[in-house]
């Protein structure tokens, strides 16, 4: 019979386990082995730092380990987690103090394993704890270095030298491995952003103004998504470069809006807000569970605009007449690569082939949604990725091939005004360094009249 893990450390390392396996991504997988462990709340904190530390600093823990395992005959994958989970603590966590994490590391080999593998592990971390720890130093490829000091895949930092050059992409991985911070959209359509900035403040929750949104209130301890402001709907919780996608799309009252892939509806529900309610938002995704929960949030913020339906939009031509809408979005499936930070798994499971499936599925549904926008109609494209090939290129290729379609440099007057410099031919690449956000892509066409 399978043992079922009891301590948080032990947690950590069946979540991990299973994030290996490639069974569910790390943030979903949490949630549910928080609830089937039962994990007290005090320990939520420290499960959470464990779990995505470890994950975030992968490659580097394993440099760190790799020269203390040389001898070692093949290591099962729960060991190898449980090590890393031990120099994780070591290192990058001061407060824990070394001699519990190696009690607590030797309690998990033994009933995991055996006295043996108890041995074994216990030994490698008293040699690390004797002979320190490798340097980067000692690798002489820069890209190689990088990879490994910020733990991100070589062949990734390889693509983003060449697309940013060294230092941006430097600063880039640096900031992946930071903890984001939490930011709410305010619906304006119920509150101010100063009403509730001080109301929350009334009530002792700590929150700041955003960096780049008006939109935005940063939540700088506890959870917004557990307040009562959030389920009375006056708020969503949004990273703040996807509140600027709904202000670039600039909706108008009345009007008739196309969301073509707008699960769960966090932008969806910014259009209907910024719509007051009025015209009708026609909000598309693929699988009918993701439907559900567009519908969730449209409720939780009661907006009344937004018809949500499962669709895939490469058919959205059978279901909607030509030039039928008046703004369309296209928030595309995308990489991910801008949400490293969230999601630290994306980095591993991600590769070049998918990139290249996903930019041939991104110029796809552009291709479906073109013919139903209006004359003077404008198309916004967004993914929450940094790379070129699902971003401007996709816009390119889509340009080459819809002429009727132009760059619309003017929509910058409805971004911040820190944006101006660096949107540019109707886009903009924001890379999580510059604000903190994201990193997020945006580009504005529009239709000839
Ligand atoms: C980046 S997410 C959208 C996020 C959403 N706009 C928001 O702000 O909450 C992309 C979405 O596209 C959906 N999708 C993927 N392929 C699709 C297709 N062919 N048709 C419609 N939706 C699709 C995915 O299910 C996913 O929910």
């Amino acid at each position: 019979m399978k043992k079922q893990p009891n301590s948080v450390r032990d947690v950590a390392v069946e979540t991990l386990l299973q994030v290996e396996k490639n069974q569910a991504y790390s943030n979903l997988l949490l949630n549910s082995m928080i609830k089937k462990h039962k994990v007290n709340e005090k320990d939520i904190a420290l499960l959470t730092e464990i779990v995505y530390g470890t994950l975030q600093r992968r490659e580097t823990l394993d440099y760190f380990l790799a020269g203390f395992l040389k001898k070692a005959k093949k290591i099962e994958a729960w060991v190898q987690i449980l090590l890393r989970i031990s120099i994780y603590q070591m290192v990058y966590l001061d407060r824990i103090p070394e001699r519990a994490i190696f009690f607590e590391a030797v309690e998990i080999a033994k009933k995991r394993g055996h006295k043996g593998i108890a041995a074994f592990v216990n030994g490698v971390l008293r040699s690390v704890q004797r002979e320190g720890l490798p340097t980067f130093d000692d690798i002489s490829d820069s890209v190689e270095r990088l990879a490994i000091k910020t733990s991100h895949p070589s062949w990734l930092v390889d693509k983003w030298v060449k697309q940013f050059g060294y230092e941006e992409t430097e600063k880039m991985c640096e900031v992946n491995l930071m903890p984001p911070s939490q930011t709410a959209r305010v619906n304006q359509t119920k509150t101010t952003v100063d009403e509730l900035f001080h109301d929350l403040t009334n009530k002792g929750i700590m929150v700041e103004h955003g960096d780049l949104s008006e939109d935005a209130i940063k939540g700088m301890k506890g959870n917004l998504a557990l307040t009562e402001a959030f389920s009375k709907g006056l708020l969503t919780i949004q990273d703040e470069s996807s509140m600027l996608v709904a202000r670039a799309l600039n909706p108008q009252e009345g009007e008739r809006v196309l969301d073509a892939c707008a699960a769960p509806g966090g932008k969806s529900t910014h259009i209907a807000e910024r719509m007051k309610g009025t015209g009708t938002v026609h909000s598309l995704d693929l699988h009918e569970h993701k439907v559900k929960l567009i519908k969730q949030q449209a409720d939780r913020l009661q907006l009344e605009n937004i018809i949500p339906e499962a669709l895939d939009t490469r058919l959205a031509g059978n279901r909607f007449e030509k030039e039928s809408f008046d703004r369309i979005l296209v928030d595309a499936p995308c990489s991910g690569f801008g949400v490293i930070r969230r999601k630290p798994d994306i980095k591993y499971t991600k590769n070049q082939e998918d990139v290249l499936k996903l930019a041939d599925l991104q110029h796809n549904i552009l291709q479906a949604v073109a013919p139903l926008l209006k004359r003077d109609g404008v198309l916004v494209y967004s993914t929450c990725t940094i790379d070129k090939e699902e971003n401007s290129d996709v816009v390119q290729t889509f340009l080459e091939s819809h002429p009727e379609f132009v760059r619309d440099q003017a929509s910058v007057k409805y971004l911040p005004e820190k944006l101006q410099p660096i949107f540019q031919n109707g886009e903009v690449q924001l890379l999580p360094h510059y604000f903190g956000t994201d990193g997020f892509y945006i580009a504005c066409l529009r239709k000839k009249g």
